[in-house]
Protein backbone atom coordinates (compact mmCIF):
# COMPACT_ATOMS: atom_id res chain seq x y z
CA UNK A 1 0.00 0.00 0.00
CA UNK A 2 1.28 3.64 -1.05
CA UNK A 3 1.71 6.44 2.13
CA UNK A 4 2.98 8.82 -0.94
CA UNK A 5 1.19 12.06 0.30
CA UNK A 6 1.42 15.47 -1.46
CA UNK A 7 3.62 17.86 0.03
CA UNK A 8 2.78 21.68 0.36
CA UNK A 9 5.59 23.04 -1.69
CA UNK A 10 4.11 27.05 -0.65
CA UNK A 11 4.82 26.36 2.64
CA UNK A 12 8.17 24.78 2.24
CA UNK A 13 9.16 27.42 0.12
CA UNK A 14 7.91 29.80 2.53
CA UNK A 15 10.00 28.15 5.18
CA UNK A 16 13.08 27.60 3.66
CA UNK A 17 14.00 30.77 1.56
CA UNK A 18 15.78 33.17 3.41
CA UNK A 19 14.55 36.78 4.11
CA UNK A 20 16.87 39.57 2.41
CA UNK A 21 18.58 41.39 4.85
CA UNK A 22 21.47 43.92 4.75
CA UNK A 23 23.34 42.52 7.38
CA UNK A 24 24.25 39.45 5.33
CA UNK A 25 27.36 39.38 2.75
CA UNK A 26 27.74 38.33 -0.13
CA UNK A 27 28.27 34.11 -0.40
CA UNK A 28 26.07 33.51 2.16
CA UNK A 29 22.43 33.22 0.16
CA UNK A 30 24.71 30.32 -1.78
CA UNK A 31 27.83 29.21 -3.79
CA UNK A 32 26.62 26.90 -6.39
CA UNK A 33 29.10 24.50 -9.00
CA UNK A 34 27.53 23.26 -11.80
CA UNK A 35 29.66 20.17 -13.15
CA UNK A 36 28.77 19.73 -16.63
CA UNK A 37 28.83 21.23 -20.38
CA UNK A 38 31.27 20.06 -23.52
CA UNK A 39 31.34 19.75 -26.90
CA UNK A 40 27.40 19.24 -27.73
CA UNK A 41 25.82 20.56 -24.76
CA UNK A 42 26.40 23.95 -23.36
CA UNK A 43 22.90 24.81 -23.16
CA UNK A 44 22.06 22.33 -19.93
CA UNK A 45 24.58 23.86 -17.79
CA UNK A 46 23.73 27.20 -18.84
CA UNK A 47 19.98 26.84 -17.91
CA UNK A 48 20.94 25.05 -14.10
CA UNK A 49 23.79 27.72 -13.00
CA UNK A 50 21.92 30.67 -14.35
CA UNK A 51 18.56 29.19 -12.68
CA UNK A 52 20.23 29.17 -9.43
CA UNK A 53 21.24 32.84 -9.41
CA UNK A 54 17.66 33.55 -10.49
CA UNK A 55 16.23 32.18 -7.41
CA UNK A 56 18.89 33.72 -5.53
CA UNK A 57 22.28 32.27 -5.21
CA UNK A 58 24.95 34.82 -4.32
CA UNK A 59 27.43 32.81 -6.82
CA UNK A 60 27.27 30.42 -9.39
CA UNK A 61 30.49 27.98 -11.10
CA UNK A 62 29.98 25.88 -13.96
CA UNK A 63 33.25 23.55 -14.49
CA UNK A 64 33.10 22.86 -18.23
CA UNK A 65 35.57 21.57 -21.66
CA UNK A 66 37.59 23.96 -22.83
CA UNK A 67 35.60 24.24 -26.15
CA UNK A 68 32.34 24.75 -23.95
CA UNK A 69 33.45 27.53 -22.25
CA UNK A 70 33.56 30.52 -24.55
CA UNK A 71 30.42 29.61 -25.54
CA UNK A 72 28.84 29.27 -21.89
CA UNK A 73 30.48 32.51 -21.03
CA UNK A 74 29.09 34.22 -23.69
CA UNK A 75 25.74 33.58 -22.75
CA UNK A 76 26.42 35.43 -19.54
CA UNK A 77 28.36 37.32 -17.86
CA UNK A 78 27.44 36.64 -14.54
CA UNK A 79 28.64 32.81 -14.47
CA UNK A 80 32.06 32.37 -13.36
CA UNK A 81 33.35 29.74 -15.77
CA UNK A 82 36.30 27.36 -15.31
CA UNK A 83 37.48 24.84 -18.70
CA UNK A 84 39.05 22.69 -17.02
CA UNK A 85 37.08 19.44 -18.14
CA UNK A 86 38.86 17.39 -20.71
CA UNK A 87 37.42 14.60 -23.48
CA UNK A 88 38.83 11.81 -24.82
CA UNK A 89 40.11 13.37 -28.45
CA UNK A 90 42.05 15.93 -26.98
CA UNK A 91 44.24 13.75 -25.01
CA UNK A 92 44.31 10.50 -27.82
CA UNK A 93 47.68 10.84 -28.81
CA UNK A 94 48.82 10.49 -24.70
CA UNK A 95 50.28 7.61 -22.72
CA UNK A 96 48.82 6.28 -19.93
CA UNK A 97 50.86 7.90 -17.75
CA UNK A 98 50.18 11.71 -19.53
CA UNK A 99 46.29 10.35 -18.93
CA UNK A 100 46.84 10.10 -15.51
CA UNK A 101 48.53 13.10 -14.46
CA UNK A 102 45.98 14.81 -16.64
CA UNK A 103 43.20 13.80 -14.76
CA UNK A 104 45.22 15.02 -11.44
CA UNK A 105 45.16 18.28 -12.81
CA UNK A 106 41.27 17.99 -13.74
CA UNK A 107 40.60 16.81 -10.66
CA UNK A 108 43.15 19.16 -9.03
CA UNK A 109 41.48 22.22 -10.23
CA UNK A 110 38.07 21.53 -9.01
CA UNK A 111 39.53 20.36 -5.60
CA UNK A 112 40.95 24.57 -4.82
CA UNK A 113 37.42 25.57 -4.89
CA UNK A 114 35.76 22.16 -3.52
CA UNK A 115 35.34 23.96 0.14
CA UNK A 116 33.80 27.41 -0.60
CA UNK A 117 31.07 25.12 -2.28
CA UNK A 118 27.45 24.79 -0.76
CA UNK A 119 26.49 22.30 -3.59
CA UNK A 120 27.59 20.83 -6.64
CA UNK A 121 25.13 20.13 -9.76
CA UNK A 122 26.67 17.48 -11.68
CA UNK A 123 25.91 16.09 -14.86
CA UNK A 124 23.71 18.32 -16.90
CA UNK A 125 25.13 18.53 -20.71
CA UNK A 126 28.21 16.58 -19.30
CA UNK A 127 28.25 14.17 -22.47
CA UNK A 128 29.22 10.59 -21.93
CA UNK A 129 32.80 10.65 -22.68
CA UNK A 130 34.62 7.68 -21.06
CA UNK A 131 37.70 10.09 -19.84
CA UNK A 132 35.72 12.83 -18.62
CA UNK A 133 33.62 10.35 -16.64
CA UNK A 134 36.52 9.11 -15.07
CA UNK A 135 37.26 12.90 -13.79
CA UNK A 136 34.28 13.18 -12.53
CA UNK A 137 33.80 10.33 -10.35
CA UNK A 138 36.98 11.25 -8.93
CA UNK A 139 34.82 14.58 -8.59
CA UNK A 140 32.37 12.97 -7.02
CA UNK A 141 34.19 10.92 -4.11
CA UNK A 142 36.43 14.18 -3.56
CA UNK A 143 32.70 16.29 -2.99
CA UNK A 144 31.89 13.43 -0.31
CA UNK A 145 35.37 13.49 1.21
CA UNK A 146 34.55 17.42 1.68
CA UNK A 147 30.80 16.89 2.65
CA UNK A 148 29.73 19.02 -0.11
CA UNK A 149 25.92 17.87 -0.79
CA UNK A 150 25.72 17.23 -5.05
CA UNK A 151 22.43 17.02 -7.15
CA UNK A 152 22.95 14.38 -9.69
CA UNK A 153 21.12 14.96 -12.80
CA UNK A 154 21.32 14.26 -17.08
CA UNK A 155 24.84 12.09 -17.94
CA UNK A 156 25.72 12.37 -14.01
CA UNK A 157 23.01 9.74 -13.87
CA UNK A 158 24.25 7.75 -16.56
CA UNK A 159 27.71 7.95 -14.88
CA UNK A 160 26.07 6.88 -11.39
CA UNK A 161 23.70 4.27 -12.70
CA UNK A 162 26.93 1.99 -14.03
CA UNK A 163 28.73 3.05 -10.69
CA UNK A 164 25.73 3.05 -8.04
CA UNK A 165 28.72 2.98 -4.94
CA UNK A 166 29.72 7.01 -6.37
CA UNK A 167 26.36 7.55 -4.58
CA UNK A 168 25.53 4.69 -2.38
CA UNK A 169 24.57 5.21 1.40
CA UNK A 170 25.65 9.34 0.88
CA UNK A 171 22.69 11.02 2.29
CA UNK A 172 23.46 14.22 1.05
CA UNK A 173 23.33 13.50 -2.79
CA UNK A 174 19.92 14.08 -4.13
CA UNK A 175 19.13 11.79 -8.24
CA UNK A 176 17.00 13.96 -10.23
CA UNK A 177 16.21 11.63 -12.90
CA UNK A 178 13.62 11.86 -15.60
CA UNK A 179 11.46 8.87 -17.32
CA UNK A 180 14.80 7.06 -19.08
CA UNK A 181 17.00 7.76 -16.32
CA UNK A 182 14.79 6.10 -13.88
CA UNK A 183 13.89 3.31 -16.07
CA UNK A 184 17.54 2.46 -16.13
CA UNK A 185 18.08 3.16 -12.25
CA UNK A 186 15.90 1.14 -11.71
CA UNK A 187 16.59 -1.85 -13.88
CA UNK A 188 20.22 -1.82 -13.10
CA UNK A 189 19.61 -1.44 -9.14
CA UNK A 190 16.33 -3.78 -8.76
CA UNK A 191 17.00 -5.89 -11.26
CA UNK A 192 12.98 -5.44 -12.69
CA UNK A 193 10.98 -3.04 -14.72
CA UNK A 194 9.28 0.10 -13.23
CA UNK A 195 5.98 -0.44 -11.72
CA UNK A 196 3.82 1.86 -13.05
CA UNK A 197 0.59 0.98 -10.23
CA UNK A 198 2.95 1.33 -6.83
CA UNK A 199 5.46 4.01 -8.34
CA UNK A 200 5.68 5.22 -4.60
CA UNK A 201 6.76 2.25 -2.78
CA UNK A 202 9.17 1.27 -5.98
CA UNK A 203 10.65 4.37 -5.47
CA UNK A 204 11.20 4.60 -2.11
CA UNK A 205 12.70 0.80 -2.43
CA UNK A 206 15.09 2.00 -4.75
CA UNK A 207 15.93 5.15 -2.70
CA UNK A 208 16.20 2.41 0.47
CA UNK A 209 18.24 0.10 -1.88
CA UNK A 210 21.32 2.91 -2.69
CA UNK A 211 21.58 3.54 1.23
CA UNK A 212 18.82 6.34 1.51
CA UNK A 213 20.16 8.83 -1.14
CA UNK A 214 17.31 11.08 -2.08
CA UNK A 215 15.33 10.54 -5.49
CA UNK A 216 13.07 13.03 -7.10
CA UNK A 217 11.61 11.60 -10.16
CA UNK A 218 10.48 13.74 -12.60
CA UNK A 219 7.19 13.34 -14.63
CA UNK A 220 3.91 14.62 -14.53
CA UNK A 221 3.69 14.65 -10.45
CA UNK A 222 7.02 15.00 -9.25
CA UNK A 223 7.69 11.57 -6.38
CA UNK A 224 10.37 12.27 -3.85
CA UNK A 225 11.18 9.46 -1.81
CA UNK A 226 14.65 9.31 0.71
CA UNK A 227 13.50 5.53 1.29
CA UNK A 228 11.81 6.51 4.37
CA UNK A 229 8.80 8.95 3.00
CA UNK A 230 7.61 9.39 -0.14
CA UNK A 231 6.13 13.43 -1.08
CA UNK A 232 4.12 14.10 -4.26
CA UNK A 233 4.40 17.72 -6.01
CA UNK A 234 1.79 17.69 -7.93
CA UNK A 235 0.74 21.45 -8.72
CA UNK A 236 -0.08 22.26 -12.03
CA UNK A 237 2.94 23.23 -14.25
CA UNK A 238 2.95 23.59 -17.96
CA UNK A 239 1.90 21.02 -21.10
CA UNK A 240 5.04 22.12 -23.14
CA UNK A 241 8.25 19.76 -22.83
CA UNK A 242 10.54 21.53 -24.26
CA UNK A 243 14.09 20.22 -23.15
CA UNK A 244 16.18 22.46 -20.31
CA UNK A 245 13.20 22.44 -17.80
CA UNK A 246 14.77 19.41 -15.84
CA UNK A 247 18.22 21.46 -15.98
CA UNK A 248 16.26 24.64 -14.20
CA UNK A 249 14.75 22.07 -11.75
CA UNK A 250 18.70 20.79 -10.90
CA UNK A 251 20.00 23.95 -10.25
CA UNK A 252 17.01 24.80 -7.99
CA UNK A 253 17.51 21.87 -5.82
CA UNK A 254 20.85 23.22 -5.77
CA UNK A 255 20.07 26.25 -3.96
CA UNK A 256 17.12 25.08 -1.84
CA UNK A 257 18.91 21.99 -0.31
CA UNK A 258 21.26 24.57 0.69
CA UNK A 259 18.78 26.85 2.18
CA UNK A 260 17.48 23.91 3.64
CA UNK A 261 20.81 22.78 5.11
CA UNK A 262 21.01 26.32 6.72
CA UNK A 263 18.09 26.63 8.26
CA UNK A 264 18.17 23.35 9.69
CA UNK A 265 21.80 23.73 11.00
CA UNK A 266 20.21 26.50 12.45
CA UNK A 267 17.57 25.29 14.50
CA UNK A 268 18.11 22.29 16.72
CA UNK A 269 14.33 21.88 17.02
CA UNK A 270 13.36 21.21 12.90
CA UNK A 271 14.24 17.39 12.44
CA UNK A 272 13.20 17.64 8.79
CA UNK A 273 15.15 16.41 5.95
CA UNK A 274 16.86 19.20 4.02
CA UNK A 275 17.54 17.18 1.17
CA UNK A 276 13.69 16.32 0.84
CA UNK A 277 12.41 20.00 1.43
CA UNK A 278 14.99 21.56 -1.43
CA UNK A 279 13.21 18.56 -3.98
CA UNK A 280 9.71 19.72 -2.69
CA UNK A 281 10.44 23.47 -3.14
CA UNK A 282 12.24 23.00 -6.27
CA UNK A 283 10.05 21.40 -7.94
CA UNK A 284 6.95 23.81 -6.55
CA UNK A 285 9.06 26.60 -8.04
CA UNK A 286 9.62 25.44 -11.44
CA UNK A 287 5.81 24.12 -12.11
CA UNK A 288 4.73 27.29 -10.88
CA UNK A 289 7.06 29.29 -13.62
CA UNK A 290 6.11 26.59 -16.01
CA UNK A 291 2.91 27.74 -15.96
CA UNK A 292 3.08 31.17 -15.46
CA UNK A 293 5.50 31.10 -18.55
CA UNK A 294 3.03 29.09 -20.59
CA UNK A 295 -0.07 31.61 -19.27
CA UNK A 296 2.29 34.21 -21.36
CA UNK A 297 3.50 32.51 -24.21
CA UNK A 298 1.40 29.43 -25.17
CA UNK A 299 3.12 26.83 -27.22
CA UNK A 300 6.03 28.84 -27.85
CA UNK A 301 7.08 28.79 -24.27
CA UNK A 302 10.82 28.37 -24.19
CA UNK A 303 13.40 27.08 -21.29
CA UNK A 304 14.67 30.59 -21.11
CA UNK A 305 10.70 32.22 -20.77
CA UNK A 306 10.48 29.90 -17.95
CA UNK A 307 13.55 30.80 -16.08
CA UNK A 308 12.53 34.39 -16.71
CA UNK A 309 9.65 33.89 -14.63
CA UNK A 310 10.76 31.83 -11.47
CA UNK A 311 11.82 35.14 -10.03
CA UNK A 312 8.20 36.51 -10.58
CA UNK A 313 6.89 33.16 -9.12
CA UNK A 314 8.75 32.71 -5.88
CA UNK A 315 8.27 36.71 -5.25
CA UNK A 316 4.46 35.81 -5.51
CA UNK A 317 5.22 32.74 -2.65
CA UNK A 318 7.67 35.05 -0.56
CA UNK A 319 7.88 38.53 -1.47
CA UNK A 320 11.20 40.24 -0.88
CA UNK A 321 10.04 42.87 1.30
N1 LIG B 1 19.95 22.63 -24.52
C1 LIG B 1 20.74 21.68 -23.99
O1 LIG B 1 21.98 21.76 -24.02
C2 LIG B 1 20.10 20.49 -23.37
C3 LIG B 1 20.90 19.38 -23.06
N2 LIG B 1 20.43 18.33 -22.39
C4 LIG B 1 21.42 17.32 -22.01
O2 LIG B 1 21.31 16.27 -22.96
C5 LIG B 1 21.90 15.11 -22.38
C6 LIG B 1 20.94 13.93 -22.54
O3 LIG B 1 19.77 14.22 -21.80
P1 LIG B 1 18.34 13.76 -22.29
O4 LIG B 1 17.34 14.38 -21.40
O5 LIG B 1 18.17 13.97 -23.74
O6 LIG B 1 18.49 12.24 -21.90
P2 LIG B 1 17.53 11.03 -22.14
O7 LIG B 1 16.10 11.48 -22.14
O8 LIG B 1 17.91 9.94 -21.23
O9 LIG B 1 18.05 10.64 -23.61
C7 LIG B 1 17.20 10.62 -24.72
C8 LIG B 1 17.72 9.55 -25.64
O10 LIG B 1 19.01 9.93 -26.12
C9 LIG B 1 19.97 8.91 -25.85
N3 LIG B 1 21.22 9.54 -25.48
C10 LIG B 1 21.35 10.64 -24.73
N4 LIG B 1 22.65 11.01 -24.65
C11 LIG B 1 23.35 10.10 -25.36
C12 LIG B 1 24.74 9.91 -25.67
N5 LIG B 1 25.68 10.78 -25.24
N6 LIG B 1 25.09 8.85 -26.41
C13 LIG B 1 24.16 7.98 -26.86
N7 LIG B 1 22.83 8.12 -26.62
C14 LIG B 1 22.44 9.14 -25.90
C15 LIG B 1 19.38 8.07 -24.78
O11 LIG B 1 19.77 6.74 -25.02
P3 LIG B 1 19.96 5.66 -23.82
O12 LIG B 1 20.62 6.39 -22.70
O13 LIG B 1 18.60 5.19 -23.47
O14 LIG B 1 20.84 4.65 -24.39
C16 LIG B 1 17.90 8.24 -24.91
O15 LIG B 1 17.35 7.25 -25.74
C17 LIG B 1 22.16 15.46 -20.91
O16 LIG B 1 23.49 15.88 -20.75
C18 LIG B 1 21.26 16.63 -20.70
O17 LIG B 1 21.67 17.43 -19.59
C19 LIG B 1 19.06 18.27 -21.91
O18 LIG B 1 19.12 18.68 -20.57
C20 LIG B 1 18.13 19.15 -22.74
C21 LIG B 1 18.66 20.53 -22.99
N1 LIG C 1 4.12 14.88 -18.06
C1 LIG C 1 4.39 15.97 -17.34
N2 LIG C 1 3.41 16.80 -16.94
C2 LIG C 1 3.68 17.91 -16.22
N3 LIG C 1 4.92 18.27 -15.85
C3 LIG C 1 5.93 17.49 -16.21
C4 LIG C 1 5.74 16.29 -16.97
N4 LIG C 1 6.94 15.72 -17.18
C5 LIG C 1 7.84 16.53 -16.59
N5 LIG C 1 7.24 17.59 -16.01
C6 LIG C 1 7.88 18.72 -15.29
O1 LIG C 1 9.06 19.10 -15.96
C7 LIG C 1 10.18 19.00 -15.08
C8 LIG C 1 11.34 18.47 -15.87
O2 LIG C 1 11.10 17.11 -16.18
P1 LIG C 1 11.59 16.41 -17.50
O3 LIG C 1 11.06 15.02 -17.47
O4 LIG C 1 11.27 17.27 -18.68
O5 LIG C 1 13.16 16.43 -17.23
P2 LIG C 1 14.35 16.16 -18.24
O6 LIG C 1 13.95 15.21 -19.31
O7 LIG C 1 15.52 15.81 -17.41
O8 LIG C 1 14.57 17.61 -18.85
P3 LIG C 1 15.84 18.15 -19.67
O9 LIG C 1 15.31 18.38 -21.04
O10 LIG C 1 16.23 19.40 -18.96
O11 LIG C 1 16.90 17.09 -19.60
C9 LIG C 1 9.71 18.09 -13.92
O12 LIG C 1 10.24 18.44 -12.69
C10 LIG C 1 8.21 18.31 -13.90
O13 LIG C 1 7.90 19.33 -13.00
MG1 LIG D 1 17.55 16.01 -18.03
Amino acid sequence: MSSTTEADAESVLRLVTPSLDLKRHKGQAGKIAVIGGCREYTGAPYFAAISALKIGADLSHVFCTKDAAPVIKSYSPELIVHPVLEESYTISHFSEEERRQVQEKVVGEVEKWMEIFDCLVIGPGLGRDPFLLECVSEIMLLARKFNVPFVVDGDGLFLVTNSIDLVNSYPLAVLTPNVNEYKRLVQKVMNCEVDEENTGDQLRSLAKQIGGVTILRKGKSDLISNGEIVKSVSIYGSPRRCGGQGDILSGSVAVFLSWSQQLISGHESLSENPAILGCIAASGLLRKAASLAFTKHKRSTLTSDIIGCLGESLEDICPAS
